[in-house]
């Protein structure tokens, strides 16, 4: 299996657009469970396949991997008659690209690896069905334009939300329908079933540009199913160091109203966040933090500005939090742009901090780059309901 990736790999565009162009033609309906425009999803095709030949001489990790993805492709209206067809299509699709590569044993062994692969999604695509729904419908409720193209959007589902602070939820819009995007909620669990985010246009973003600009009170939208393992751990008498990166600041912000709504579980640590952004303007969010940490002795409050000068403040995320010299017995939680999550994840990693004691989420798409553990292979299933 590896060798045939080998010689497709440098043809993945190509491959990409063959395997959907074959599989729309034989079998249309699945059109519809696509986005109209394929660019980003092309591009994910061959980084499954790439996972699944990494995980093949390791079952454990790749049944945890195939039941992630088994289970995130609920929500996109994925049955059980549609693996076959992608199956069917996509070892065609190899086969001609692979050339004179793709020999019988090879064809034998991605056909098994297949069977395997989507047998698990099936598996756990049926086990979840019996757990929770695929997905929530949401109806905006609120609606705050916070500037520096900043919104925060208030939504209340039925069902109620399950989900944990510092969790992540993927969300579609009906102005780009089956275009999933990911955002945290910036607040802990409510007993109202209601749910804020903060959405950042981002220069080009379509799914931010309509959240930001064009939604309104009434409008509806769909959540999947919470996911993510940046939550609180058990107390363990470390100290807590919080980052947050521009509109990073909500899951950390939703960790923070945890705690304050229970500090007997920090049991006497202290909580340090960081807030960062590009200027003084950006800051957003900050003033909230501040007011918190007058009124809890637990928390300080220290903001970096990378981009303006501004005495007491200046610096990047990383920077910051380096000088200010967190030791090894930390407990850190990161969140922000990847760039500013990687610098300060190797700024910790230098610092002497153990790497399951630095949490954030996947740095990539979340269900191709979710690390896979190896101690605990069913643990996401404690942010089950
Ligand atoms: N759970 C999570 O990890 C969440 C992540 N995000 C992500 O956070 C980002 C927020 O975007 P904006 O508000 O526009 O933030 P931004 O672009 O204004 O950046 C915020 C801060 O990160 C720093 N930064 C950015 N790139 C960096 C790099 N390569 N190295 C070191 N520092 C860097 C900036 O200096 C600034 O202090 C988005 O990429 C969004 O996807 C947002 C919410 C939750």
């Amino acid at each position: 299996m590896r060798r045939s990736v080998a010689v497709v790999e440098p043809q993945a565009e190509e491959l990409a657009v063959y395997f959907y162009a074959i599989l729309f033609v034989r079998y249309p309906e699945v059109r519809s469970l696509f986005p109209e425009n394929m660019d980003v999803q092309r591009d994910r095709l061959l980084r499954a396949l790439l996972r699944i030949v990494d995980l093949v001489d390791s079952p454990e990790h790749l049944a945890q991997f195939c039941a992630r993805l088994g289970r995130d492709h609920r929500k996109f209206g994925a049955v059980t008659a549609h693996y076959g067809a992608v199956g069917e299509c996509l070892l065609e699709t190899l086969a001609r690209f692979a050339g004179p590569a793709w020999t019988p044993e090879i064809a034998l062994a991605w056909q098994r690896a297949y069977g395997i692969a989507s047998e698990t999604m099936i598996l756990a695509a049926d086990d979840d069905t019996r757990l929770r729904p695929a997905v929530w419908n949401a109806q905006i409720v609120g609606h705050r334009h916070l500037g520096n193209a900043l919104a925060e959007v208030t939504v209340a589902t039925d069902p109620a939300y399950p989900y944990r602070a510092g969790q992540y939820v993927s969300m579609e819009t009906p102005w780009r329908p089956r275009v999933w995007r990911h955002y945290s909620p910036a607040n802990a669990p409510r007993s109202d079933s209601t749910l804020t985010f903060h959405v950042r246009h981002v220069a080009g973003g379509h799914v931010s540009h309509a959240l930001v600009y064009r939604a309104r009170i009434g409008d509806m939208l769909r959540l999947g199913p919470p996911e993510g393992d940046m939550v609180l751990s058990a107390p363990s008498g470390r100290d807590l160091l919080l980052a947050a990166g521009g509109t990073g600041l909500a899951p950390i912000r939703a960790l923070i109203e945890q705690i304050a709504n229970d500090p007997h579980r920090l049991q006497g640590r202290h909580v340090n966040l960081f807030v960062g952004a590009r200027t003084g303007n950006e800051l957003y969010g900050l003033d909230e933090m501040l007011r918190l940490s007058q009124r809890h002795h637990w928390l300080t409050v220290r903001a970096a500005v990378s981009h303006e000068h501004i005495p007491g403040a200046e610096g990047s995320l990383p920077d910051v939090i380096a000088a200010s010299g967190a030791g090894a017995h930390t407990e850190a939680y990161l969140s922000g742009p990847p760039g500013m999550v990687a610098a300060a994840r190797q700024v910790l990693l230098r610092s002497g901090l153990p790497p399951a004691q630095i949490h954030h989420d996947p740095l990539g798409v979340p269900v191709l780059d979710a690390p896979l553990d190896p101690g605990h292979p069913e643990k996401e299933e404690d942010n089950r309901i």
